[in-house]
């Protein structure tokens, strides 16, 4: 199997077929729903919170709600309240299970619901789609997280709709120090070998450091790329603000880290400082804005043509071209 990660991957050109980079659609669908981008800032307590994803739902972006020290009920009903499609996460444990009872209970129904554990390949992830398939049927189920084609295939045949991949390469993750387990360092081709058995969408899950990786990770196989530092620093970003030296920082932890669980016990995550970088909404039109010149670059005119291009790998082993025949 070939190994690689966004730094040594170039994507090749094809003939534009384009007058202007705006004819190109960055949109996706997803769950019977089309988005503006192919991005989901992550279920993070630093990344998003109830106003971000208010304002997301309202501007036809993408967003899942964390999971930690929230009421996913209430939740629902104020996104409900305002006419707004609701994408909660759930664990998989009792509470999780009394959280789906409530919503049957209530006739109230997430449009969304990702199951979101650290090593998702796992019976109790299964239990919980099986679950919620019974009870909620009309929500789409996204569930993860995964690193390998067989874990792919069981979420999918569990009754996954969308199946979210990537153990290890996220910015604040320290999985692969403490475990030495999961995709960290060759997330990108983890991906293209998931892609390979997926019938369903994927999320890419982690180790974005730049807007080109969006249209990387779509070239080798996901529908949606879930990004957690690159939203963290932002002036509307949930995590405190710290000043160091005068300069205006944000706080980023891991959902694993011991600040977001509040104790230490396996711990899977870290605190880093992340430097404060303007508004959301212009990183979400900046984004788009990549994303169609993306789509030019690969000579399309919709964000699947970039998965037509071919490529090349810079460095290492594996270094060449690698054409589509
Ligand atoms: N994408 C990634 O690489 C990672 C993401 N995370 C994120 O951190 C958050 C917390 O994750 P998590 O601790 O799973 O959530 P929870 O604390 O909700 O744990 C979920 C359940 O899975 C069990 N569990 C967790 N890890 C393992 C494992 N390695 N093997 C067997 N059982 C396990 C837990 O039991 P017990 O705690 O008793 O073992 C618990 O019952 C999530 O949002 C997750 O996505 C965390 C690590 C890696
Ligand atoms: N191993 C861990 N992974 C984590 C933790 N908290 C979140 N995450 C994952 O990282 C991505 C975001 O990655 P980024 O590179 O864009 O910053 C997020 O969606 C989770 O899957 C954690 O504590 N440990």
């Amino acid at each position: 199997m070939e190994i690689f990660d966004y730094d040594n991957i170039l994507l090749l050109p094809r003939k534009c077929r384009v007058e202007s980079r705006s004819e190109c659609d960055a949109g996706v669908e997803l769950g019977g729903r089309k988005f503006r981008l192919p991005v989901v800032p992550a279920n993070m307590k630093t990344v998003v919170d109830e106003k971000i994803c208010a304002w997301l739902a309202q501007n036809n972006y993408f967003y899942v709600m964390h999971r930690f020290d929230l009421d996913n009920v209430q939740f629902t009903r104020d996104m409900k309240a305002k006419g707004l499609y609701a994408s909660i996460s759930l664990g998989v444990k009792q509470a999780d299970y009394a959280t789906v009872d409530t919503f049957v209970k209530e006739g109230l129904v997430p449009e969304y619901i990702t199951i979101d554990i650290a090593h998702g390949h796992a019976d109790s992830v299964r239990d919980m789609i099986i679950y919620l398939k019974k009870h909620l049927p009309a929500s789409f189920v996204i569930a993860g997280n995964v690193a390998t084609p067989e874990a792919v295939i069981d979420l999918e045949n569990w009754g996954a709709d969308a199946t979210k991949v990537g153990v290890g390469p996220g910015k604040v993750c320290i999985t692969k120090l403490k475990t030495g387990f999961g995709t960290g360092g060759w997330q990108l081709s983890a991906l293209k070998w998931c892609a390979r058995v997926a019938t369903k969408p994927i999320i890419a899950d982690g180790g974005i450091r730049s807007h080109g990786d969006i249209a990387k990770s779509i070239r080798f196989g996901a529908s949606m790329v879930m990004i957690g530092s690159l939203f963290a620093g932002h002036e509307e970003s949930p995590g405190k603000t710290v000043e160091v030296d005068g300069a205006l920082f944000k706080e980023y932890y891991g959902s694993a880290s011991d600040f977001n669980k509040g104790e230490y016990k396996h711990v899977e995550g870290k605190r880093i400082l992340e430097p404060i970088k303007g508004k959301l909404a212009e990183t979400l039109v900046e984004m788009e804005q990549d994303v169609q010149s993306s789509i030019s670059y690969a000579g399309g005119k919709k964000l699947m043509d970039i998965r037509k291009v071919n490529y090349v790998t810079l460095g290492g082993d594996n270094a060449g071209e690698h054409l589509l025949m």
